[in-house]
């Protein structure tokens, strides 16, 4: 492809040489990639910074390169200078596949909890239908029955536009994936052509990366924002928007598109009504603008209601029948770590959630609170190199909802796992609050089984899919719901 097709993309950009003739075989952001004939692509990332890596990516055959600021290298092969490199590598990228997401449907779903559970739902919904759909987010890539590993919720802008493309070859009907507030500000999904946003809730996380929650709400807005007006080839968009949460308003107005509101407690647009909640699922009436059905289901918690009604949104704005919706919602089971219940015929439940917000954890020990007929005990720590300011807040939720706590870690990466429990609990240490630090997970895991009787409920939080535990840069292997199982079975020994 010729270089200068590629920058088409991109616009605006400056350059001391002539481009015309330039052939590139590939778009590279990691100069250890890089080949002869690649563009490279220098990111300033947190850990490095990509100019830093122009040299060797010269070195390795690079046939020109992108940059935002000025390098100190001999001239030898064109450079392009954009405003931000991250954003003209997702043109780069879109371009390079030929726009992937202009040759599909594209759903992002965005918010602080519940972005999984949505896409899931989804994937069940457009599976009734007979469509296959491809999926992006925190626990895997998947298109149709295959899946990938991932990284990133949101993978950066290469990765998502390969991603998108081999979606297109293995023809997905649409596209669903979780769109993370990180991507969002750092422009990964620059140049996405959403069809459908979702927004489920906003509350804290994340304020390692964000100045603020309306930093974080700022960020959240640009994919709604950022739907695009097609009007003239024919194609509707749509925001979908939690009217039940404090940020609606704002995010209704930050959007030039179609708005669907859903709510469980106001007049909306689709609505939950007649809400049940019982330990064996929820119930609620569905009521929306192509008519009302009941639907019993075997998901648990006023929270999973919200992420039915967002689904449904999605799937009426996609012309799915109500019927398909009814099905395909009370066919499903569960997601994947997500109020997993770890069953091996003990007489207490044990139940492994992906919660690692307070409002996740909040919701989720709420919910298990109600259905608890004896004490409910929960395992849960805060990660490492991640927001510190809702450690505390966390710690004080579990004491709050909990009969005991066990603190414990959830992927220290590079800190301290002694100071990150440190963080959670420095300020109970006064209060009459029941909770014990048990620093090794397996160890809290297998005390919270021991000390549990008859009818009651323990809540493993933070980790739900993840089978993995990182202490500094290494993944060691680790599954609360191995580890949880293993301790069953042993007590009952
Ligand atoms: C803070 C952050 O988001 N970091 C992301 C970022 O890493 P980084 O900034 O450390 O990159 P870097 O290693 O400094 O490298 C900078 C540039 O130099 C290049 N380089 C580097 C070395 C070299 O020898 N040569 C070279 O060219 C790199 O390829 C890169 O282009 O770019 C990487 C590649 O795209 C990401 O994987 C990484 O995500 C890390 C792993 C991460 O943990 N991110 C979290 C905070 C995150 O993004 N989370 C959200 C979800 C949150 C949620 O759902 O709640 C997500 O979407 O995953
Ligand atoms: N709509 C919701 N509101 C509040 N909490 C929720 C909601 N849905 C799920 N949860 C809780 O949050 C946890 C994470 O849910 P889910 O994985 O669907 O969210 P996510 O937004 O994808 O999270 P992440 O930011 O890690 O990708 C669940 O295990 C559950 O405890
Ligand atoms: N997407 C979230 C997942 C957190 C999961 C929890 N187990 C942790 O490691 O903090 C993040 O990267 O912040
Ligand atoms: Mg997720």
């Amino acid at each position: 492809m010729k270089l200068i097709e590629l920058l088409d993309g991109i616009g605006f950009y400056q350059t001391t040489e002539s481009i015309q003739d330039i052939e590139i075989v590939n778009v590279e952001m990691d100069s250890r990639k890089v080949k002869s004939g690649s563009l490279f692509v220098c990111i300033e990332g947190y850990t490095v910074d990509g100019h830093d890596f122009l040299k060797q990516a010269i070195d390795n055959g690079a046939a020109a390169a992108v940059i935002c600021k000025d390098v100190d290298v001999d001239g030898s092969i064109p450079l392009i200078r954009v405003k931000d490199t991250g954003r003209a590598l997702a043109m780069l990228a879109a371009v390079y596949y030929d726009y992937p997401t202009t040759k599909f449907p594209l759903i992002g779903v965005t918010g602080t909890n519940g972005k999984t559970t949505t896409t899931y739902l989804l994937d069940t919904i457009f599976e009734k239908q007979g469509k296959k759909s491809g999926i992006i987010g925190s626990i895997q890539v998947k298109i149709g029955n295959e899946t990938f590993p991932v990284a990133n919720t949101t993978p950066d802008a290469l990765e998502l536009n390969r991603i998108f493309h081999q979606m297109q070859e293995k023809e997905a009907d649409q596209v669903i994936m979780e769109v993370s507030s990180h991507a969002l500000d750092m422009g990964r999904v620059f140049g996405c052509d959403y069809d459908i946003g979702i927004f489920t809730n906003l509350s804290q996380d994340h304020l390692d990366y964000h100045k603020d929650m309306d930093d974080y709400l700022r960020a959240k807005s640009l994919l709604f924002s950022g739907l695009g007006n097609d009007y003239h080839q024919g194609k509707k968009k749509y925001a979908i928007i939690n009217e039940d949460d404090e940020s609606s308003d704002l995010l209704k107005r930050s959007t030039a598109q179609q708005v669907i509101t859903y709510s469980c407690k106001q007049d909306a647009d689709v609505m939950a009504k007649n809400i049940m909640l019982s330990p064996a699922g929820v119930a609620f009436n569905l009521v929306t603008p192509i008519g009302t059905t009941h639907i019993k289901t075997h998901l648990i918690g006023m929270f999973n209601v919200y992420n039915m009604l967002a689904a449904s949104s999605a799937a009426i704005a996609s012309d799915i029948d109500l019927e398909v919706i009814k099905e395909a919602l009370e066919d499903i089971i569960g997601v994947d770590g997500r109020f997993e219940p770890i069953s091996e015929g003990q007489d207490f439940s044990v139940i492994v959630d992906f919660a690692h917000t307070p409002d996740s954890l909040e919701n989720v020990l709420q919910t298990s609170r109600e259905f608890a007929k004896r004490k409910v005990y929960v395992v849960v720590g805060c990660g490492g190199d991640r927001d510190r300011t809702k450690r505390p807040l966390m710690a004080d939720v579990a004491v709050k909802y909990a009969d005991h706590a066990l603190f414990t870690s959830d992927n220290p990466r590079t800190e301290d796992p002694v100071q990150i429990l440190d963080d959670m609990t420095n300020h109970l240490s006064d209060k009459e609050a029941a909770f014990e630090v048990i620093v090794d997970r397996t160890e809290a895991i297998k005390h919270a089984v021991e000390l549990a009787q008859k009818d009651d409920i323990i809540l493993i939080a933070g980790k739900g899919h993840e089978t993995y535990q990182i202490v500094g840069k290494t993944k060691y292997d680790f599954d609360d719901r191995q580890v949880a199982r293993e301790a069953i079975k042993e007590k009952g020994e």
